[in-house]
């Protein structure tokens, strides 16, 4: 079996392409970091380090690179075998990932064999962002030959510090959970959660770990701190992470079937992972993307909103987006782009134009 992985970073070579080879795939990453697809090419296999005591190593052999920039002719052959096309690109860069699939998929559809393509984004329905994307481009192509399940995948996977710039470090833990009933084929991933409504795990794990890690980054840079263990070793930032957490766990079981104890118990586990003291990590990185960070339908304003329609108890999550106003990370290209939004026409319109927030709750903010 083989498979196209478009983005062979952290995600890509950690996650993703670790469950793929578990599998028997034969996995060519599509990058357009040249250091990564030449090394990938030269060694032709990668070593994923699991982060904690006694952590195991694997390797991740039978791997390529393909250079997607420079050798479309060598990405049409890989997309022409493969049998799963997947991505962890960034959902910013999927238009761009859509114009390299696009070209080729009548072709492959025309085999007849079933292909899966499916983004693996820190978003909701990602997916079909892509899929919106490829079909634009290329009218409407057979559903039962190839299909586009939508996924929530969760494993942290820090900046690496690897001698090797192929080996990863990754955590224990991973879910990677997909739309059953989009999938074509009779092939399923051993390792994978199939489940028939996916909207429930895609915002539990964005609302819960992803709400839960932004506020430790935005309050603990505000609080001149820089790694995610030093900010868990911090009592204020802890207590405020519950605060937040308590909030989304509202919203979480109002909104979906969880009960409150479930809610709970997986917050702790969440907690569990962030405490991890085998696995360093920078609040730079997990605070990236600031804008897409305070997006209206992304991990803190979504829950914020509906808190606030509904008269529910939402001040932790509104202090979180005034930390993520102060963040200050200047190698962020959002967040210079943010610094220049608030600049030119102050928080109050940002929030609004931005973030779509009501006036009420951004009087509540500024
Ligand atoms: N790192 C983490 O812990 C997690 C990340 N995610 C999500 O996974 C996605 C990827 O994140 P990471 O792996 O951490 O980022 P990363 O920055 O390590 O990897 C992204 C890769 O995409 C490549 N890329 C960029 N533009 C491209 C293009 N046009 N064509 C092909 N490749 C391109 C980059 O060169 C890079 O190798 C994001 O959506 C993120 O939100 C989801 C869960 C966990
Ligand atoms: O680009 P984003 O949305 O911050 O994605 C990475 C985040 O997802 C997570 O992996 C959680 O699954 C965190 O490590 C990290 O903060």
């Amino acid at each position: 079996m083989k498979a196209v992985h478009f983005g062979a970073g952290n995600i890509g070579r950690g996650f993703i392409g670790k469950v793929l080879h578990d599998n028997d795939y034969s996995v060519t990453f599509a990058d357009v970091n040249l250091d990564i697809i030449e090394a990938l090419n030269q060694d032709r296999a990668y070593t994923v380090h699991i982060a904690e005591e006694n952590g195991a190593s694997y390797t991740i052999d039978d791997v390529a690179g393909i250079n997607t920039a420079q050798h479309p002719e060598a990405l049409r052959a890989a997309i022409m075998e493969a049998d799963i096309i997947t991505t962890a690109v960034g959902v910013n860069i999927l238009p761009v990932i859509a114009n390299a699939i696009a070209p080729h998929l009548e072709a492959r559809a025309a085999t007849g064999r079933p292909l899966n393509i499916i983004a693996c984004e820190n978003a909701v329905m990602a997916t079909d962002a892509l899929k919106e994307a490829i079909l634009n481009t290329t009218g409407s192509i057979d559903p039962d030959i190839v299909s586009f399940p939508n996924s929530a995948v969760d494993r942290i996977v820090p900046m690496q510090t690897n001698d090797n710039i192929l080996d990863v470090k990754v955590e224990p833990f991973f879910e990677w959970v997909i739309e059953e009933d989009a999938w074509a084929g009779e092939e399923k991933l051993e390792g994978v959660t199939y489940v028939s409504d996916l909207m429930p795990y895609i915002e539990r794990k964005l609302f819960t770990v992803n709400t839960g890690h932004a506020a430790i980054a935005y309050y603990g840079r505000t609080l001149g701190l820089d790694t995610v263990s030093e900010a868990m070793g911090d009592e204020r930032i802890e207590s405020f992470l519950r605060d937040v957490l308590s909030e989304t766990a509202v919203y979480l079981t109002e909104v979906y079937d969880f009960s409150r104890a479930e809610q709970d118990e997986y917050i702790e586990k969440i907690i569990g992972r962030f405490k991890n003291a085998h696995l360093s990590d920078d609040l730079n990185r997990v605070g990236r993307g600031v804008l897409r960070k305070l997006g209206p339908d992304d991990r803190i304003i979504k829950p914020l909103t509906w808190l606030h329609e509904h008269g529910l108890k939402h001040d932790a999550l509104a202090r979180l987006v005034s930390f993520a106003l102060q963040f200050d990370n200047t190698e962020d290209p959002e967040q210079t782009r943010m610094n220049t939004l608030i600049r030119e026409s102050g928080i109050a319109a940002f929030l609004k134009k931005h973030s779509r927030l009501s006036e009420k709750l951004i009087r509540e903010i500024t």
